[in-house]
């Protein structure tokens, strides 16, 4: 037999074996007596929260310990020279040897977010849908860096090509299908019961019953378990080779890797605004530099001015704010002389063919080229943005 009890404050419990020392913080337990003759088993089903009176003073971010952002994680932190070092891949912490009060925790993806909330992490790389699901609105999640560029994907509603949806191919369509009552609701499979449920609401969908469930959710609607589901897409393959379709308005989300943090932690706990900052700093500097090279040449050319006019004459050789010239010194008949200015320009990756020809006709030669490693810019735009958050 099990009885439920929902608990709103901080429990202490003076029974249990000590130390440690437990509180159940807003959780729910369960209380399941074994036997009649042994005590009954406390099941908490939420978070427990330490008591030994000894506050955290190591900030702490959260990455994906396994799935599809696991990889992708570290070697965006690699890139931007925050390698993650740890000792075996089963260890769940390891440490970044550049930021030193920050401990790395590997967890998945919505316990990280969950962790968030409760305090025991601090900052996070998460998908933008897994914080939208799990945060459920939390004030205190908030968003540092939105657009890490990896983990693209978007949730979207999706139903069958055949039969009764064969030509059903929006929201509004889906909605007003007379096969929904509301003993027959429409049954959507979903690993996101928070999110499902909101969209429908707000699409004005009136019969509708979520079903949870965990993964390959695209064999459901076949298996007649529900008629459509609610799920993650990138490529679209998946709900093709299953037969299935998204429909016109039936996105809920857009979704790629995000930077969350708890404002909380970032306001009151001692070193993680600081590690925030150079963790933000060198993002945004290297998603900035993604794609962009260094094209190095020297130019023939009477004056700096005249070079600049031939260069400036061409649009994709004006890089960000425009070419870096230097007069190229070179000794002769013992005198010194410049026949040669070194121009530095940027180029993105799909103009960089065209820009060394145009380089080329314009007589410049030994082209150098290399990739770019970070573009830092005067200001850090998201740190500006963070700070006003936190009411900085
Ligand atoms: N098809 C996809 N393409 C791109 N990114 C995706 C795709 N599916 C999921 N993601 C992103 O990767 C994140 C993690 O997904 P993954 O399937 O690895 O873990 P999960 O199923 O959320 O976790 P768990 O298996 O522990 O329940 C998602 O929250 C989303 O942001
Ligand atoms: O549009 P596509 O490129 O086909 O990707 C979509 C699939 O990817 C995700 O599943 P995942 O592979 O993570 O497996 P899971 O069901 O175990 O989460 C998602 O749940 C879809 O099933
Ligand atoms: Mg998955």
């Amino acid at each position: 037999m099990a009885a439920t009890l929902e608990l709103h404050s901080v429990l202490r419990l003076p029974s249990l074996p000590s130390p440690p020392r437990w509180a159940i913080h807003r959780a729910s337990i369960v209380c399941r007596a074994v036997s009649a003759a042994s005590p009954p088993i406390l099941v908490a089903d939420g978070e427990l929260e330490a008591l030994d009176g000894r506050e955290r003073t190591v900030a702490r971010i959260g990455l994906p310990s396994k799935g599809r952002m696991a990889e992708e994680t570290l070697e965006l932190l690699k890139a931007c020279q925050l390698t993650v070092k740890q000792a075996n891949p089963r260890q769940y912490v390891a440490y970044i040897p550049q930021l030193e009060n920050l401990e790395v925790w590997f967890q998945r993806p919505k316990d990280i977010v969950r962790k968030l909330k409760s305090g025991d992490l601090d900052l996070g790389i998460v998908g933008l849908d897994t914080v939208t699901e799990h945060g459920q609105g939390s004030e205190d999640l908030v968003l540092i860096h939105d657009e890490l560029d990896f983990g693209h994907c978007h949730l979207s509603i999706a139903i069958p090509q055949y039969g009764i949806f064969e030509n059903v191919n929006s929201i509004e369509e889906l909605a007003q299908m007379p096969h929904w009552t509301e003993e027959r609701p429409l049954r959507i499979a979903t690993g996101f019961s928070y999110l499902g449920p909101k969209f429908t609401a707000e699409k004005g969908l009136k019969h509708v019953i979520f079903s949870s469930a965990d993964g390959a959710l695209e064999a459901a609607p076949a298996m007649g378990i529900a008629d459509g589901i609610l799920d993650l897409v990138s490529s679209g393959t998946t709900l093709r080779e299953n037969d299935l379709k998204e429909i016109e308005g039936g996105v809920v989300l857009e979704s790629q890797g995000v930077l969350v943090g708890s404002k909380k932690a970032l306001i009151q706990r001692e070193g993680v605004l600081e590690s925030t900052h150079e963790i933000l700093e060198r993002l945004e500097a290297h998603l900035r530099a993604v794609g962009q090279f260094t094209v190095v040449a020297n130019m023939r050319g009477s004056s700096e001015q005249e070079v600049a006019e031939r260069i400036l004459g061409h649009a994709e050789l004006s890089g960000l704010q425009g070419p870096t010239i230097s007069p190229v010194y070179c000794e002769r008949d013992g005198k010194v002389v410049v026949d040669y200015y070194a121009i530095v320009i940027c180029v993105p990756r799909k103009a960089l063919y065209k820009s060394v020809q145009e380089l080329r006709a314009i007589s410049g030669s030994g082209v150098l080229v290399s990739e770019l490693t970070y573009i830092f810019e005067e200001d850090t735009p998201r740190w500006c943005k963070l700070l006003s958050k936190l009411g900085f």
